[in-house]
């Protein structure tokens, strides 16, 4: 399985990034308008937030789903037996944030949610006249005013070799919005699965930006866009001794959005949330 290192500055940068996200499910950008200099700030000053006390006043709700979930309720991946080792914050413009984290994260999530609008189009684009005319609105449409988009900033913390057997950074699994965008985390770790079952890096060098179909883009598109199995491996050696910081913008379509003739955006959004134990 390949997934494609694309410039986005190519001519042909959306055919092929489009035909990339069509066979694997993930595409990759390089010489995209995300800045670095910032992705960088954000990974440093979360991960002091991470390292605070701070995040405990910022506990998430199971009403709004923003905040602060710590790694003892971090979510289980769907089929999975084991919680994630992870700790989370999820920032929407409406919710909850550190303030003096906000403008950085909101600038970031303005930028971030742009180009994931850019990349969509050309998902639209690039969509067959046969599965394109299932869609009951344009993608773009979508996610229009939605409130639902959010930035997660993910840390997973140093292994203390006390975790459970079998217990990874993420289990597999498939995202449940339409579109994530994700900067090349701070350490390796991503893994992206093959139609054979076997397990491949996703390339990651720091400053690329990672793209991948989610459940909801499947449903849409009746599996033309596939939302592949990922998840984010152990390390070894001294990388255990290392948190790892990422940053995936989930890019969410409005509530009332009809995804196909079974589901809107809010049925399965719900139904799925449920099944992530984070959600009564
Ligand atoms: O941390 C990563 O690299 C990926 C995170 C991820 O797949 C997710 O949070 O859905
Ligand atoms: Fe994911």
């Amino acid at each position: 399985m390949q997934v494609q290192v694309v410039d986005y500055r190519a001519a042909d940068a959306a055919e092929q990034f489009t035909r990339s996200l069509h066979e694997t499910g993930f595409g990759v950008l390089v010489n995209h308008p995300i800045e670095q200099a910032r992705v960088e700030k954000i990974y440093a000053d979360w991960l002091s937030f991470f390292n605070s006390d701070e995040k405990q006043q910022f506990a998430f709700s199971k009403e709004t789903q923003d905040g602060y979930f710590s790694t003892a309720i971090s979510e289980t991946a769907k089929g999975a037996a084991l919680r994630d080792i992870k700790e989370y914050f999820h920032y929407y413009p409406w919710g909850r944030v550190p303030p003096a984290l906000q403008a950085e994260a909101q600038a970031y999530f303005e930028q971030a949610n742009g180009l994931a609008q850019e990349l969509l189009s050309w998902v639209e684009r690039f969509t067959p006249p046969q599965i394109a005319r299932h869609y009951r609105e344009p993608l773009s449409h979508m996610i229009e005013d939605s409130k639902l988009t959010l930035l997660r900033v993910l840390r997973y913390p140093p292994l203390t070799g006390q975790e459970p057997a079998g217990a990874l950074r993420a289990a597999a699994h498939g995202d449940i919005n339409l579109l994530t965008i994700l900067p090349a985390a701070n350490e390796p770790g991503l893994q992206v699965q093959g139609r054979d079952g076997a397990w491949f890096d996703v390339p990651c060098d720091f400053g690329m930006l990672i793209i991948n179909i989610g459940d909801m883009l499947q449903e849409a598109s009746q599996g033309y866009y596939p939302s592949t199995q990922h998840r984010v491996v152990n390390p070894t050696g001294d990388g255990a001794k290392r948190s790892r910081i990422s940053l995936p913008l989930f890019l969410h379509p409005r509530n009332e959005v009809v995804l196909s003739d079974r589901y809107t955006a809010d049925e399965y959004l719900q139904e799925r949330l449920r099944e992530l134990g984070v959600k009564t």
